[in-house]
């Protein structure tokens, strides 16, 4: 598994007013559409390409295009989906999958509510959006479908990753597919309630509300 961590002011500065327990849910919501658009950037690098002839006004030229199957790409819900229209507006071709699933806060097992993907997803490469990687059940979980349907190419978009998920994640992935995590920063641990900490709470409920 690679991981890649942003590093850029303006990520540090929109993640830091994002931790506030201040800021209010429509900032909060902005605030992940725009960091979410900053990590799109560096999670496409690897995005597939082919090389297409177009007529410029002045000459022909040889130019880039995304290469077909599209990618796909999956919110994890709740969270994940307000991460969704930051990540399209880079990939506007991307197809979206869903999977709705919530952590048993008791057992800390992720749960699955929702689940609406392609059948194969053999050569497709795949973008699961989810603000946060705590203890990487969610995550591996989610990883998991993707890769019984046949992905090997995974590129996982977070905001926040604890250490001891980011491991979990590792040890599950080994070498079975080429798995990608980025995000915008890494924090110290997590806490007695696997919340991250310093973190920024329950994402969900900060972009939606406590259900
Ligand atoms: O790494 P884990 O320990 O599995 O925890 C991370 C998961 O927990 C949160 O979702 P939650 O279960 O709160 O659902 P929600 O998005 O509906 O709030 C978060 O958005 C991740 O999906
Ligand atoms: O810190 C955490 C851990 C899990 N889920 C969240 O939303 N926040
Ligand atoms: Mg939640």
């Amino acid at each position: 598994m690679r991981l890649h961590v942003a590093d850029h002011p303006l990520v540090a500065h929109k993640l830091t007013v994002l931790r506030d327990q201040g800021t209010p849910s429509a900032t909060f919501r902005l605030l992940v559409d725009e960091l979410v658009t900053l990590l799109a950037y560096e999670a496409t690098r690897d995005v597939r390409t082919r090389e297409v002839e177009i007529q410029t006004p002045v000459a022909v030229t040889t130019g880039t295009k995304l290469a077909q199957p599209r990618p796909l790409v999956v919110p994890i819900l709740r969270a994940g989906l307000g991460m969704l229209d930051g990540m399209t507006r880079l990939l506007p071709s991307a197809e979206v999958g869903f999977l709705g699933m919530q952590r048993d806060e008791e057992t800390l097992e992720a749960i699955t509510y929702a689940n609406r993907l392609p059948e194969d997803l053999s050569g497709r490469q795949c973008f699961l959006l989810d603000p946060m990687l705590a203890t990487g059940g969610t995550l591996v979980a989610a990883i998991d479908y993707l890769l019984q349907r046949g992905a090997r190419d995974v590129t996982a978009v977070c905001l926040l990753a604890a250490p001891e998920g980011i491991k979990v994640v590792e040890d599950f992935v080994g070498d079975r597919a080429d798995v990608q995590v980025v995000v915008a920063a890494v924090d110290e641990r997590l806490n007695e309630k696997a919340y991250i900490v310093p973190g920024l709470g329950d994402a969900g409920d900060r972009l939606y509300g406590v259900v």
